[in-house]
């Protein structure tokens, strides 16, 4: 793992016993900016899966960073004030946060932040957060709290969203009959993670446990699924995962080649789908087509049911611009960012998308992406990397 906190003081005690750190030299000024900047990993998960087990697990294996723990209970409730609770080296600390309407997505956003800056101010700076959600929490919500624009200067960062799963009563929980147009929480937190869990594999059976594997790679064509006994898992597979910036533009894109549109495991449940379309795309028709998405919601199905997308991830080929660009969204917040990876000039450039959700049919959200962001002085959808369209 590599943690930047640490690694600046590594690095020069490294450097003066004359080992060779070569990766690390040419980039010392941004390792200097991401000093000042702290993970937030979140960690939620279903009723009694083993999320504090894992939280307990982590702070025990990791000794060499200052680890502030959150627990949080926004979900929980109406009521104006919540606390946040913030263990650290063992004690407890308590900060309030007021909610100007009960509405999370709203208030909680700004107040969360700002508790944990008040926090941090009164005690020190922290090299990594934990935030344990509670078991009915949509992470989701929790996630756009911590999901901040760079450019905001917030000290804070989201990491990744980690989902640990009863492999014992996951399935229980994921074919619950919820009233219509109400998501499943066990399935929405799948459908969020970037590293799910499936823990307590010692209470089942091989063939129960692959059928659980199966649903949750139906479900999330994206995550990396991990199984443990008592949540102990290699730290370097939970923390500093990168999962929501342009560090992860090399392995994202890696990644997004081998992902296959899923077919519904359980009755109306969530998907992914993927697709990819050749030629270079407008940025600014980009945005209508992701508004129109994820705002206005009005895109329906085959049978006429609301498409509802929870996780959208791509890496994308705009118009007039070198760089590859991430695109990246929880529920209605989203992001496009320019990665460092240059499009090469044998490379074909292409736009590919992960959507994860609910209702979500192939054919039409990929006829509805070329319709709106292809750039409509072209008739064709087939470009080369020469293509004028791209620059
Ligand atoms: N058999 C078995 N039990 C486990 C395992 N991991 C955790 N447990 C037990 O499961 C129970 C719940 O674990 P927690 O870590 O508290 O779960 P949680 O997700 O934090 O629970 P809540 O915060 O209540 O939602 C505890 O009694 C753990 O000891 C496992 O791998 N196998
Ligand atoms: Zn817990």
């Amino acid at each position: 793992v590599l943690c930047p906190v640490v690694c600046v003081d590594e690095f020069a005690d490294k450097a003066a016993e004359g080992d060779d750190c070569p990766v690390l030299v040419p980039i010392e000024n941004e390792l200097n900016t991401q000093a000042a900047q702290i993970p937030v990993t979140i960690i939620t998960g279903y009723l009694g899966a083993g999320k504090t087990t894992l939280l307990n697990y982590i702070l025990t294996e990791q000794h060499n960073k200052r680890i502030a723990v959150i627990l949080n209970e926004f979900g929980e409730g109406s009521a104006l004030e919540k606390s946040l609770a913030v263990s650290q080296a063992g004690e407890l600390y308590e900060e309030w946060l007021e909610l100007r309407n009960g509405c999370l997505c709203c208030s909680v956003k700004d107040n969360g932040l700002k508790a944990i800056e008040n926090l941090m101010e009164k005690k020190g700076k922290f090299d990594y957060i934990l935030l344990e959600t509670t078991g009915l929490a949509d992470p989701g919500a929790v996630a756009s709290m911590f999901w901040v624009d760079a450019e905001l200067g917030s000290d804070i960062y989201l990491d990744g969203i980690v989902t640990v799963i009863d492999a014992k009563y996951a399935m229980q929980h994921l074919t619950e009959e919820k009233p219509e147009g109400q998501i499943n929480e066990a399935a929405r937190q799948i459908a969020l993670a970037d590293l799910a869990i499936i823990n307590k594999t010692d209470l089942v059976g091989e063939e129960e446990l692959c059928r659980l594997r199966e649903v949750v790679r139906s479900t999330n064509g994206l995550v990396r699924i991990i199984e443990t006994q008592k949540s102990r898992v290699d730290l370097s597979s939970v923390l500093d995962l990168h999962s929501f910036d342009s560090k992860a533009g090399a392995s994202l894109q890696e990644k997004l080649l081998h992902i296959q549109t899923t077919q519904p495991h359980l009755d109306k449940s969530i998907v992914t789908v993927t697709f990819e379309v050749p030629g270079c795309i407008s940025e600014e028709r980009l945005n209508v087509f992701i508004q129109n998405l994820l705002w206005e919601k009005t895109i329906k199905n085959k049978t006429g049911l609301l498409m509802n997308v929870i996780r959208l991830k791509g890496i994308l080929s705009i118009q007039n611009k070198p760089q590859k660009v991430i695109l990246q969204s929880v529920h209605e917040l989203y992001d496009l960012e320019e990665t460092p990876q240059i499009w090469d000039s044998e490379e074909p450039r292409i736009s590919r998308l992960v959507f994860i959700g609910k209702n979500l049919d192939k054919g039409i959200l990929e006829e509805l992406f070329i319709t709106t962001v292809l750039n409509q002085t072209s008739n064709t959808f087939t470009f080369s990397n020469k293509d004028e369209n791209c620059f």
